[in-house]
Formats: structure tokens, C-alpha cells, sequence
């Protein structure tokens, strides 16, 4: 527990005198409940304080020890109140991380078993209620709080990554899914496109989360799965939720990232996740429209690449088994043969202050005038392909590129931020593009400064930064690779709208 009580006992919700641990025995402690924490004041004077922003669940129960010793608490059929907290711990190497800590309080008030259990459970109960998370407050965004218990779906791919991802499901997230009342049912994807099938098909009423447990492909499948349902709107209502399982987990990083957390990979961001969904917060994430020449649509919630990112992602793939570090080394390899790819870039500015991102208070799209119920959400900024663009968007001048990519979070990888100011629901695709005649050890340095985000403090003439509501980009011939979420994609012209607040994600703020 750590130190240090926020509030003086007059602040108490509840107050009680308890006996720690399960078993009968020893002085009682003094305990009082306020709004945000759980006070302790032991016997010897010394205090502890729990907060409720780490605490997950807790529970009442009958005691089934009783003895014959001394204390008067000890001959009392007493019943014990648990709570499951996950502070922050800092370890001997890197970040801290979240960390398991259960503490268990006796009720021996008397002989009334009935009556321990009806105080020890008052206790658990105002302890639940107090550590949902509280809802912010931002005009035009709408938060939800998922229920208890919860009923989540969770999507796995046992592929993605290193392969450990059920591994890592039995061992890191089902124990705390379990501290938190959420039961998990869990769907082992067999094959690619086998999550996009059941979305399409699946009764949603049933479920109060569809989780993802993988990398940022799964998530992709499920948001378009979805998005091919003839009631796609109401299911875009069920919250989703990313738990990572890949090499990249991009949309993982992010929501870490937003809710405030220390930089961190592999077990102690799967932990971190998992707490974020055992406290349940969800908010609206927009949704970027992409439409390809060949008549395709996709929507994105992550980010499209052409160039060296994306043939980095694609050539990596085969070092998957290496994790995150696939994309070191698929970086360096990409980088001994830097090309050059030859394209229209055109992009519409996000508004007159060109920069900034829309202020928060921006209200959601309205819905296009016309649009039939259960038509998909039209692109109303774009002109068909193969017209000129709008006479309010901006061409860039040059037509020769080694990297173009419409990123809208801020991670593009585990270790890249590459967005620091991207935000879930903030309306803007930040364009990035880097022009020909860059030097490998120039690009290379934006790279390294990316995994802290200051590459756009480098000043490289080559790298440029736009944010935009929507974009196209025109590539001359079909030599190379795109990207839509990390996901391969046939290179041809592609063009796309951002959709403000689509779906709904559980986040930590
Ligand atoms: N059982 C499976 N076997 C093979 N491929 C699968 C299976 N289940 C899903 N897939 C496909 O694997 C692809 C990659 O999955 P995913 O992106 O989730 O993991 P990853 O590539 O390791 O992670 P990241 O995108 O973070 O790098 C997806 O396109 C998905 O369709």
C-alpha cells in the first residue's frame, strides 16, 4: 500500500474497526472508505492508503475459519470483505508496472453471521462502486462505463506476434478479467478473415465488449466485419478493445499512451490494457473511409502507408516470431535499399488554422442529407477518383516520395510515436510524407527520433507534417505495396475522409 492518506476520517464514506487477512487473531485495524481511497490505520499508528483509481473489484464472503483463541474477534462467525487493486510498482529495470495486490479485512462484530456478511458486503459494495472510473467531462464526446458483470467477447489470434498470445491470455489477462467480474468467452481466430465473418453474423445483444487480443489486423477485421452489417450503426455502439498479442500493436501503444501511462511493451502494456478494460471506461474513436480505384472500401482506425513504412511492415512479416524488434530489423533492411516511389499526393487542410487540430468542443458530423438507414456513412469531401480534387485541396508540388503516411493515433508501432498529438477522437488524419532526395542516415534519424517523438524537432527539409480532414494519393503504376492497419493492400490510387467519433474504444481517460 502506499503512503500517505488524502483526507482526514471526517471525509469517511464508511468507517469500521477490521481484523486483517483470513485468519481469526491479532488487533484490529481501523479503516475508513472515502471517495478516492481506502485508509488503514494499523495498530502501531503506522497508515496506508489504497486508491480506488487502482482497484478493480471486490467481494464479500463468509469466513470459514473461526477459533478458539483469546480474541473476541476469533469466536465470532465473521465474513470477510476483499479488495484487488493494480498500483504502479517500480521494478529494479525500466518503467514502473502494474501490479497484483490483494488485501482481505474480517467483519467479527458479534455472534450474527448474517449480520458480519450484510456489513461485509456494504463494504465490497461501496468499494465497487466508488472505483468506477469517473466520466471527464468534454463537449461533444460521449463516455460509457462498461457493467458488472460484464459479458466480453474475446477475439484472439494465436498466430499474431510471437505466437503467445493465448498463452499470454491464460497467464496475464484472465486473472484480472476475473478480479473485475468480467467473464471473457473466447473465439480462437483459425484463419485470415475468420473474425470478420463472425462480426458480420454475430448477436451482438450478447455481449458487452468485443475484445481483441492480437495485433492491430485482428482489430481491423472486426471494425470492417461490422462495418458489413446491415445494422452497422448500432453495432458500432458496442465497445471494443485492443489487448495486445501482435508484433506492433499501434492501437495499444496509443490508448496507453493517452491514458498517461510510462512507455512500455510486451507483458507490462498487456497489463496495462487489461487494467484500462477492468476499469471499463469507453469513448468514441474516429473512423478514416478509404476507397481504392478498384472499387474497394475500407475503414481504418489506425493508419494507411505507401512507401518505406509500409514495405517495412510487409517485409517484416516474415520475422514476426521476433516481436517488435521485426521492425528494427525490417527497418535497416529497407533503409540498404531506399527507393524511391513516384505518386500525386492531394490533401484537404484540416481547417483555417491549419495545424491545429479541431477543437474538442467540435460537434460530431452531421449525417449526410439523404443517406438511407443502414447506408454506410457517405464520403461527403472526396470527388470520385479519376476527377480532379476539390478546387479546396492542396496538391503538393513534388511527385517523388519515399514515404507517405495518413497516421490518426499517435503510435505507429510500439516504439513509434509518430502522432504525439493524436488523440482518439481529435477529427484529423496527420499526413506525413517524406519527398525524395533524403539520405539514408537522415531518415534513419527521424526514425530513432521517432521512437521519442521529437522527429518533426529535427527540421528535415525532406519531412513534412500536414493535418487534414481527407486525402489522395495517386501512385504512377502498381509496383510496390500499401497498407491499411499494418494489413497489405494492392498499390493503386486510394483516397480517404475522416468519420469523427464512428465507433466506441475502451480507453483509460
Ligand atoms: N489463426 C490464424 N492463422 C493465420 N492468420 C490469422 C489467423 N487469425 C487471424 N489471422 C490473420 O493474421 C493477420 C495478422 O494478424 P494481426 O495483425 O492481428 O497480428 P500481427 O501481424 O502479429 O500484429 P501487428 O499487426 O500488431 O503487427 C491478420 O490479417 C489476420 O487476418
Amino acid at each position: 500500500m502506499g503512503l500517505g492518506m488524502d483526507a482526514g476520517l471526517e471525509d469517511a464514506v464508511l468507517r469500521g474497526r477490521f481484523w486483517p487477512g483470513l485468519a481469526p487473531g491479532g488487533a484490529a485495524w481501523a479503516l475508513a472508505l472515502t471517495e478516492r481511497e481506502l485508509q488503514v490505520l494499523r495498530p502501531d499508528g503506522t497508515g496506508a492508503a489504497l486508491p480506488l483509481a487502482d482497484c478493480v473489484g471486490s467481494a464479500a464472503f463468509p469466513s470459514s475459519s473461526s477459533s478458539s483463541s483469546s480474541s473476541s474477534s476469533s469466536s465470532s462467525p465473521s465474513a470477510c470483505f476483499s479488495v484487488v487493486c493494480y498500483p504502479f510498482r517500480k521494478g529494479r529495470w525500466g518503467s514502473p508496472a502494474r501490479q497484483r495486490l490483494q488485501r482481505t479485512f474480517r467483519v467479527a462484530h458479534g455472534p450474527d453471521a448474517e449480520g458480519n456478511l450484510r456489513i461485509a458486503q456494504a463494504w465490497s459494495q461501496r468499494i465497487r462502486e466508488l472505483s468506477v472510473p469517473a466520466v471527464p467531462v468534454r463537449e461533444g464526446a460521449s463516455y460509457g462505463v462498461l457493467p458488472r458483470p460484464c459479458r466480453a467477447l474475446v477475439l484472439l489470434n494465436p498466430q499474431s506476434g510471437a505466437g503467445r498470445a493465448l498463452d499470454d491470455f491464460h497467464a496475464v489477462v484472465q486473472p484480472m478479467l476475473a478480479d473485475a467480474d468480467i467473464a471473457p468467452s473466447i473465439f480462437i481466430t483459425e484463419r485470415p478473415h475468420h473474425a470478420q465473418e463472425r462480426m458480420r453474423e454475430e448477436d451482438l445483444s450478447q455481449w458487452d465488449t468485443l475484445v481483441v487480443m492480437s495485433g492491430d489486423g485482428l482489430l481491423h477485421e472486426v471494425v470492417n466485419g461490422l462495418m458489413e452489417r446491415p445494422d452497422w450503426e448500432e453495432a458500432l455502439k458496442t465497445p471494443l478493445c485492443i489487448l495486445p498479442g501482435g508484433s506492433g500493436n499501434a492501437l495499444a501503444a496509443s490508448i496507453n499512451y493517452y491514458a498517461g501511462n510510462d512507455h512500455v511493451a510486451k507483458k507490462k502494456l498487456l497489463t496495462n490494457c487489461t487494467f484500462i478494460l477492468c476499469k471499463g471506461l469507453h469513448a468514441q474513436m474516429d473512423l478514416v473511409s478509404l476507397s481504392t480505384a478498384s472499387g474497394k472500401r475500407f475503414f481504418s482506425f489506425l493508419g494507411f502507408g505507401w512507401g518505406f513504412i509500409a514495405d517495412v511492415d510487409i517485409d517484416s512479416e516474415k520475422y514476426r516470431r521476433l516481436g517488435n524488434a521485426r521492425f528494427t530489423l525490417g527497418t535497416l533492411q529497407c533503409l540498404a535499399r531506399l527507393r524511391v516511389y513516384q505518386g500525386r499526393l492531394s490533401y484537404l487542410p484540416l481547417g483555417p488554422e491549419h495545424g491545429a487540430p479541431p477543437a474538442p468542443r467540435d460537434p460530431p458530423e452531421p449525417p449526410e442529407e439523404g443517406t438511407e438507414q443502414g447506408a454506410l456513412p457517405s464520403d461527403s469531401l472526396l470527388a470520385p477518383l479519376g476527377q480532379p480534387v476539390p478546387a479546396s485541396w492542396a496538391v503538393v508540388p513534388e511527385e517523388e516520395f519515399v514515404c507517405v503516411y495518413a497516421i490518426y493515433q499517435s503510435h505507429l508501432g510500439t516504439n513509434l510515436l509518430m502522432a504525439p498529438a493524436a488523440r482518439l477522437d481529435d477529427g484529423c488524419i496527420h499526413l506525413f510524407y517524406v519527398r525524395a532526395g533524403i539520405s539514408r542516415v537522415a531518415l534513419l534519424k527521424v526514425f530513432l527520433a521517432m521512437g521519442r517523438g521529437t522527429h518533426l524537432d529535427l527540421g528535415c527539409p525532406h519531412l513534412h507534417h500536414v493535418p487534414v480532414r481527407a486525402f489522395r494519393l495517386e501512385p504512377r503504376g502498381s509496383a510496390g505495396v500499401m497498407t491499411v492497419d499494418g494489413e497489405a493492400l494492392a498499390c493503386e490510387p486510394v483516397q480517404g475522409q475522416l468519420h469523427r467519433r464512428l465507433c466506441r474504444v475502451v480507453c483509460g481517460s
